[in-house]
């Protein structure tokens, strides 16, 4: 049964003014969140998936406008708010998790201080529910010894319990939507997992949706019902995890993005595994006529050099793809 919409993205275009010209970093972006639900937005660096969830806070760098589209959240479209009404969503409604919880957080205030000032200014609680709060809210992420890691300053504390300080920040006000940016990309590999799990289990949290943001399609599996594959600014594939992973993706860069993981190539039955995708994502600023992925694309022909694509398929499950691959990966994948 699908969800009840708490978001829907139409065709958001963003442009940003750069020393090499304008660029699009955000081109015709469409997809939906559903209440409770986690999507994972996965593209190799600069695809835009980070301008893309800092859009949903109403954030935009210096030099960025909106071209086109809308972001409808809970009711309002976020694109035509006052920053007034925009800064009361911001943690109450919508909130992030950042990929360096080193620079998110203050060094200079106690994740008390820091903790406090956000219950300070959305609630009326008094000052012993605040504690009360943040107590529990550190021990939910996962923090045995809550009191103390409170009287912490950041640079006192690891980067696991850092991020789980985030985690806990991010959900404070019991937002709609958690967005989680590269969350794990300065924690090591078992720390990493253990924040995996932590954002999981936020996916059980009643009505709570998470968009989860990450370059590493193992890490997207583990959270995700939803994959959102975004390449040079473009969606390009939005498929449920379940066939994404086990029948394996329909735009040939999702299949070059799983066969190039580190931990080993997925084999179609066609295709020996790939070690890496050859090639580099094009400069946004030169992007190539046509499909953006093509040359650096197996199946592409004339067409695809010349011609943009256009979606095949329906919402929830649709490629931007002239020749979609629809064979069955050779093995499953499983999560690393
Ligand atoms: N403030 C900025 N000024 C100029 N260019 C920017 C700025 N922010 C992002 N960009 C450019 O926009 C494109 C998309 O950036 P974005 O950070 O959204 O990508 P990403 O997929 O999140 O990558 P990463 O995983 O490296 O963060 C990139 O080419 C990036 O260089």
């Amino acid at each position: 049964m699908a969800a009840e919409r708490l978001l829907k993205v139409e065709n958001l275009t963003l442009v940003l003014k750069t020393r090499e010209g304008e660029i699009v970093p955000v081109r015709e972006v469409s997809f939906t969140l559903g209440k409770g639900e986690t999507v994972g937005l996965v593209g190799e660096s600069g695809s835009g998936k980070t301008l893309t969830g800092l859009s949903l806070l109403g954030l935009f760098p210096p030099g960025a406008r909106i071209a086109g589209g809308k972001i409808l959240f809970d009711g309002e479209d976020l694109l035509t708010l006052p920053e007034s009404r925009l800064q009361t969503l911001r943690g109450q409604k919508v909130s992030m998790v950042f990929q360096e919880p080193q620079s998110a957080l203050n060094p200079v205030l106690t994740v008390e201080t820091q903790m406090r000032e956000i219950y300070q200014s959305h609630t009326s609680l008094s000052r012993e529910e605040i504690g009360q709060r943040i107590l529990d809210g550190l021990r939910a992420a996962g923090l045995p010894d809550p009191l103390t890691v409170s009287r912490s300053y950041p640079h006192q504390l690891s980067g696991g319990m850092r991020q789980r300080v985030m985690i806990a920040m991010a959900l404070a006000l019991d937002p709609l939507l958690v967005i989680a940016d590269e969350p794990t990309t300065a924690l090591d590999p078992t720390v990493a997992l253990q924040i995996l799990a932590l954002l999981a289990r936020i996916r059980q949290r009643s009505g709570q949706s998470l968009l989860f943001i990450s370059h590493d399609l193992s890490h997207v599996r583990r959270v995700s019902d939803r994959v959102l594959l975004m390449y040079a600014g473009r969606i390009v594939e939005e498929a449920p995890s379940a066939r994404f992973f086990s029948h394996g993706p329909r735009h040939p860069y999702g299949r070059a993005l799983l066969a190039s993981r580190p931990e080993g190539g997925i084999r179609t039955r066609r295709e020996a595994p790939l070690s890496a995708i050859g090639g580099q994502v094009p400069p946004l600023w030169d992007l190539p006529p046509g499909c953006s992925f093509a040359p650096r694309c197996s199946r592409a022909d004339s067409l695809c050099t010349s011609t943009l694509p256009s979606w095949n398929g329906g919402e929830g499950e649709r490629v931007f793809c002239h020749h979609p691959d629809d064979s069955p990966l050779g093995a499953p994948v499983h999560a690393a």
